[in-house]
């Protein structure tokens, strides 16, 4: 039998918008660009400047408990929309709530009640996967033994064989290394887990593991999960609710059964084809050229 595991940091109870993880109203973050093949300051000063509204009045709310995926093409707002949530970037209108407390004004709060787990995420190559969880859990003021005990845990449960957890992450691959990020974030139990594109990259095994081991978390912890993908499959298996995001704008937003019945579809693709115009294996290929 699983047991639950204690979150050393919980949000406060009191409030009556408790029951919301994220509480999202009429939110927007715009950019401005240099044109391409204008970036020459000349340029810039003749206004060859492009304003992209990367996050475009978006509203939303995510329960607390939930498994809440943000589905999109390239370019469609997903990152930005992570990096406000985890108070990188600040609004520009609109407001933003994480468990109650404003994101920009109750920052260093917030910033405790999070973990982000992006690609990108950065580690101590050097040593290895243990010792990465070792410096987590003393970072979080975990008892030596009890970290110890949740990293090798939490290392067996993503399918890390015990041979790979003394070697350093630079020798392992991607996939491995990203496993890795999950469970350092999985060290503190989060009450709001942001996972940017948990499994892109990973070979299909290592992607099964991991998505059979968020849903455990969401068994054992006192976690909420939100989390950005481009696989249509891993959104419907995984995710409670999905928003689908196109050009900075939610288009729709509902249980995968509610999106395909919104529609009259059987199948995600067409879901976004008929909320977007766009073909989703085209939306995939633009981005592929784009990277
Ligand atoms: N710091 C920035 N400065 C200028 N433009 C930006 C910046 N960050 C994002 N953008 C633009 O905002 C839009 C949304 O970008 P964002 O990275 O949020 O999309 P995404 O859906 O996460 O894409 P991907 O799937 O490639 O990660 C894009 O047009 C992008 O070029």
């Amino acid at each position: 039998m699983t047991q639950a595991i204690s979150t050393p940091e919980h949000p406060p109870h009191h409030q009556a918008v408790d029951d919301f993880a994220i509480h999202c109203q009429h939110v927007n973050k715009v950019f401005v660009e240099t044109v391409e093949g204008s970036r020459r300051w000349s340029n810039w000063f003749r206004g060859e400047r492009r304003v992209v509204k990367a996050v475009n009045d978006v509203s939303f709310t995510v329960k607390r408990g939930e498994i809440f995926g943000l589905l999109g093409p390239n370019g469609s707002g997903k990152s930005t929309l992570i990096r406000l949530l985890s108070t990188l970037l600040l609004p520009d209108s609109g407001t933003l709530s994480i468990f109650g407390k404003d994101v920009v004004r109750h920052q260093h709060e917030i910033r405790r009640w999070i973990n982000r787990v992006s690609v990108e995420a950065s580690f101590f190559k050097k040593l290895s996967a243990m010792e990465n969880l070792r410096y987590a859990a003393r970072l979080y003021g975990l008892p030596v033994e009890e970290g110890e005990n949740r990293a090798m845990e939490i290392l067996r449960r993503l399918g890390i064989r015990k041979n790979k957890v003394h070697t350093p992450l630079e020798n392992l691959s991607r996939g491995m290394q990203q496993k890795v990020a999950i469970a350092r974030a999985l060290m503190t139990s989060p009450v709001l887990i942001l996972l940017d594109e948990p499994t892109t990259g990973l070979d299909p095994k290592s992607k099964r593991d991991v998505q059979k081991y968020v849903k455990e978390v969401m068994q054992t912890h006192d976690a909420t999960i939100f989390l950005t993908t481009h696989d249509m499959e891993e959104a419907e298996s995984l995710c409670d609710r999905i928003a689908i995001i196109d050009q900075g704008r939610i288009v729709a937003l509902d249980t995968p059964d509610g999106l395909k019945r919104l529609v009259g579809a059987d199948s995600m693709e067409t879901v976004f084809f008929e909320l977007t115009g766009k073909d989703w294996e085209e939306a995939l290929a633009d981005e592929d050229m784009d990277a």
